[in-house]
């Protein structure tokens, strides 16, 4: 076993000069210099689920929004959440070791110390998105799998949250948890099934326009629509070009939109048209539209948070169950301040704030009976705690009105991916709710009103430097920087204005928001001018 291993990492040595890292998101960067991170998380997948007694891993090849000549992977834990914490570390202590000597014996060295029985069965199931590198990174990856021993399924081409999905359905099979079942086919039987249901009838007002950012999604979504009838949804699907891998989020896609809050060049969608985007693997989601005068709306992250929970929480009122759950909303800095008023105040909700990246909202959801965790940038879902589950399966109406309710619920609590951000989960999510609350975009739209901001991305000799506290909305460090930034937000109508080190990009983001746009862009420029001037060293 020991040659196998190192056998493996030899066909794949590391580049030079390059230090990996298991991120936010996994390991995320150009493709080329990615092909011995992969056979490394094919020994790491393996042993993971090898310290699971044989439960299934997930591995996903993907760069998500990233240029189309990125790629990245991220491995994915037996209830389909992200990888555990000290499995992250690991993985990059994997990812930097030089020779394969190394390799085999940081494997061993670790089953030892965690106790892990080598020749206990190792589990995984892989896929890829459509970027033209999966090919080979997933043949990198495969070397790993079996210089470990591992039994793999490789799916091909799916979503992220798909492999989620599937991960959590081979784990679940034959207990009362059951997810699903494990196929592709039975995704989209599930979702097209629970989306009927939910439906109860009613119908969407009008198409949806689909942007698939020229990723997965979109042959995914073609599959999806097979099982949803016109009637409920005539959904347009758009970008869907994946014979031309370069294409991918070029000019297009959910990051386009949220960053240039605009739609793409491409879309020819008219005034009050719906439209959503996906992002390159299909796990978020942004809608628009143009009004009758032409101007672009955004409805993000934050927007599906609310309508969700808006939704959810007249549903259990009207089942009589709202004396037993609470539902709690999800949110990171970055949610628009109108946004978490709105959730407090109209809602009567309780808002969590966390650091950002979607593992720190996961965490915080699992906490609450009924938890809606979203980004602003459209990632997110919603998750019902065990005890809900059970309470909303064996609840017994005692009207006809609760029953009808209840039928809805039930559909819902299927329809939404419980593993991970789903944006086709999500997506038939928001048609069901707009369906029944006969509402256009404009309605959706008009519940609040965002205040103006404005996202800067700053360079800094060491973003290190920036260490934040309270969910990353004060700076620690540099010292005396948080005191000028507290100095200058006082100063501006409902300002609001933080720094943090990104988590994924060498930059310190600056976030801004106030009554007006003028307003908003004016502290972002002095908030980006006092994190400039800390952090450029002389
Ligand atoms: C402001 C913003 O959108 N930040 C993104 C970005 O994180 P940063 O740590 O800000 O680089 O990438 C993360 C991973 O995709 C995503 O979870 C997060 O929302
Ligand atoms: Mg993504």
């Amino acid at each position: 076993m020991a040659d196998a291993i190192a056998a493996a990492a030899a066909k794949h040595p590391p580049a030079e000069k390059v230090k990996y890292q298991y991120g936010t998101a996994g390991f995320r960067m150009k493709a080329d210099i990615l092909d011995s991170v992969m056979t490394r998380c094919g020994l790491i997948a393996a042993l993971r689920s090898r310290s699971l007694k044989g439960r299934w891993i997930g591995v996903m090849i993907t760069a998500s929004h990233n240029p189309p000549e990125d790629n990245g992977v991220k491995l994915v834990e037996p209830m389909g959440n992200m990888l555990a914490e000290d499995w992250e570390k690991l993985s990059t202590q994997m990812a930097n070791l030089q020779t394969p000597e190394e390799v085999s014996k940081f494997y061993h060295e670790t089953a030892t110390r965690l106790k892990i029985d080598r020749t206990a069965p190792a589990r995984v199931v892989i896929a890829r998105d459509t970027r033209a590198s999966g090919a080979r990174l997933l043949a990198c990856t495969l070397e790993g799998l079996k210089g470990a021993g591992a039994e793999y399924k490789d799916f091909g081409f799916l979503t992220t949250p798909q492999l989620h999905y599937l991960v959590r359905c081979f784990n679940t099979e034959g207990t009362h948890q059951e997810y699903g079942k494990p196929t592709e086919v039975g995704y989209y039987e599930k979702m097209g099934n629970a989306f009927q249901r939910a439906l109860k009838g009613k119908e969407a007002a009008g198409s949806l326009t689909v942007d698939c950012a020229n990723g997965v999604g979109g042959p995914k979504l073609t599959q999806l629509i097979k099982y949803i009838p016109k009637e409920a949804l005539e959904i347009i699907v758009v970008n869907d070009n994946v014979i031309k891998p370069e294409s991918l989020n070029v000019d297009c896609g959910a990051d386009y939109v949220k960053t240039n809050q605009r739609a793409p060049p491409s879309s020819k969608a008219g005034p009050n048209d719906r439209c959503c985007s996906l992002d390159g693997d299909a796990d978020r989601v942004m809608y628009y539209f143009k009004d009758a005068n032409n101007v672009f709306h955004l409805l993000d992250g934050d927007r599906i948070a609310t309508l969700a929970a808006s939704f959810l929480g007249d549903l259990v009122r009207q089942c009589g169950l709202a004396d037993s759950f609470k539902i709690g909303v999800v949110q990171t800095a970055y949610a628009n301040g109108a946004s978490t008023q709105y959730v407090e105040r109209d809602l009567g909700l309780q808002v969590v704030c966390t650091n950002t990246g979607v593992k720190y909202l996961h965490h915080a959801a699992e906490k609450m009976d009924i938890g809606v965790y979203f980004e602003a940038n459209g990632h997110g879902t919603i998750i019902f705690s065990e005890a809900t589950l059970d309470k909303i399966a064996e609840y017994e109406p005692r009207n006809p009105g609760q029953a009808q309710a209840l039928e809805v619920l039930r559909a819902c609590v299927e329809l939404i991916n419980q593993a991970v951000g789903d944006a086709l989960s999500d997506m038939l999510l928001v048609e069901v709710i707009l369906a029944h609350k006969q509402w256009s975009c404009n309605e959706w739209l008009a519940t609040y009103t965002d205040l103006p901001n404005r996202l800067l991305k700053v360079k800094v000799t060491d973003r290190g430097l920036f260490q934040a506290t309270d969910a990353e909305r004060k700076l620690v460090k540099p010292e005396g920087v948080q005191a000028r930034i507290d100095d200058v937000v006082k100063k501006v109508r409902q300002g609001r204005s933080f720094a943090r080190a990104s988590g994924t990009e060498d930059a310190v983001r600056v976030y801004a928001e106030a009554a007006t746009r003028a307003e908003a862009d004016d502290l972002a420029n002095k908030v980006a001018k006092i994190v400039e001037t800390a952090g450029t060293l002389p």
